[in-house]
């Protein structure tokens, strides 16, 4: 069977400037890929056309078999995404909004209700339903993004930076929701911690100045004597960082 998430040598120019540059990979079910690079590498950029936000340049994504661009429906019904930044619609409670998105993903009645509160208990949100998403702290604004990214259980996540802005308990709690949904998804997580890239990740994508200079599962890359951290300062900043001692 073919695999939930397959890019295929994605390409975003921006006039003379391109910000993604032939990047192809697929995720099955079951696999979380952490999405690494330094600020300005083509996360984002990367993310938003996997999710339909942006149209590519050049190649091909596409969701459950579903091409983001030629059956935009079709991929989108599949697809959870977490954007950068905060839920639009500041003025909307937690609950408005979540009901919102129900709504829009065709949920009405009981169902929708059952929705709303799951989404709602699964990102720890039900003390604040009824706030106008404005009056709340950054850390819960992120949490009604991936409260909504969630609320129709898709069978693909892509979430960008989902613990930005999070206390540690919040970012652990996230971790945990995301390891424990992980066997029935294919999940794309990007993210400048890379603990975390350890901590729930079966398999991490480096990307530098838009290309992918490194794809392999996290302890991969640290049996091979390095950190993490040394592999990621090594490919992205064009120098060789200094070697663990071997154990
Ligand atoms: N709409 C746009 N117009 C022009 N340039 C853009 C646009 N969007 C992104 N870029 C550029 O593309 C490059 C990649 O940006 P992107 O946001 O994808 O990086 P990122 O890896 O997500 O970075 P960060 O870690 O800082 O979030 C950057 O140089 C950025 O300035």
């Amino acid at each position: 069977m073919a695999a939930l998430i397959e890019i295929e040598r994605l390409t975003k120019r921006f006039g003379g400037f391109t910000a993604v540059d032939d990047v192809s990979f697929t995720v099955d079910r079951g696999e979380v890929l952490g999405f690494l690079g330094p600020n300005g590498a083509g996360k984002s950029t990367t993310m938003r056309m996997l999710a339909g936000f942006m149209p590519p340049s050049a190649g091909t994504a596409r969701i459950c078999g579903a091409d983001v661009v030629a059956q935009p429906v079709a991929a989108k019904r599949h697809l959870g995404f977490l954007p950068e930044g905060a839920p639009t619609y500041p003025e909307m409670t937690v609950e408005g909004f979540l009901g919102f998105t129900g709504r829009i993903r065709g949920f009405r009645g009981g169902a929708l209700r059952d929705r709303v509160a799951q989404a709602m208990r699964l990102t720890q949100l039900e003390g604040v339903r009824l706030q106008p998403i404005e009056t709340l702290s950054k850390g819960f604004k992120r949490r009604v993004g991936l409260a909504q990214a969630l609320l129709h259980d898709p069978p693909v996540l892509v979430l960008d930076e989902p613990t930005d802005g999070l206390d540690p308990n919040q970012k652990h709690e996230v971790r945990e929701l995301i390891r424990r949904m992980a066997p029935e998804k294919a999940i794309v997580i990007s993210t400048h911690i890379l603990e975390e890239v350890a901590a729930v990740c079966s398999r991490a994508i480096i990307i530098a100045r838009g290309r992918v200079v490194v794809d392999a599962p996290p302890s991969v890359l640290e049996r091979e004597g390095q950190s993490l951290e040394e592999v990621f300062r090594s490919l992205t900043l064009g120098e060789a960082a200094p070697r663990r001692e071997a154990a």
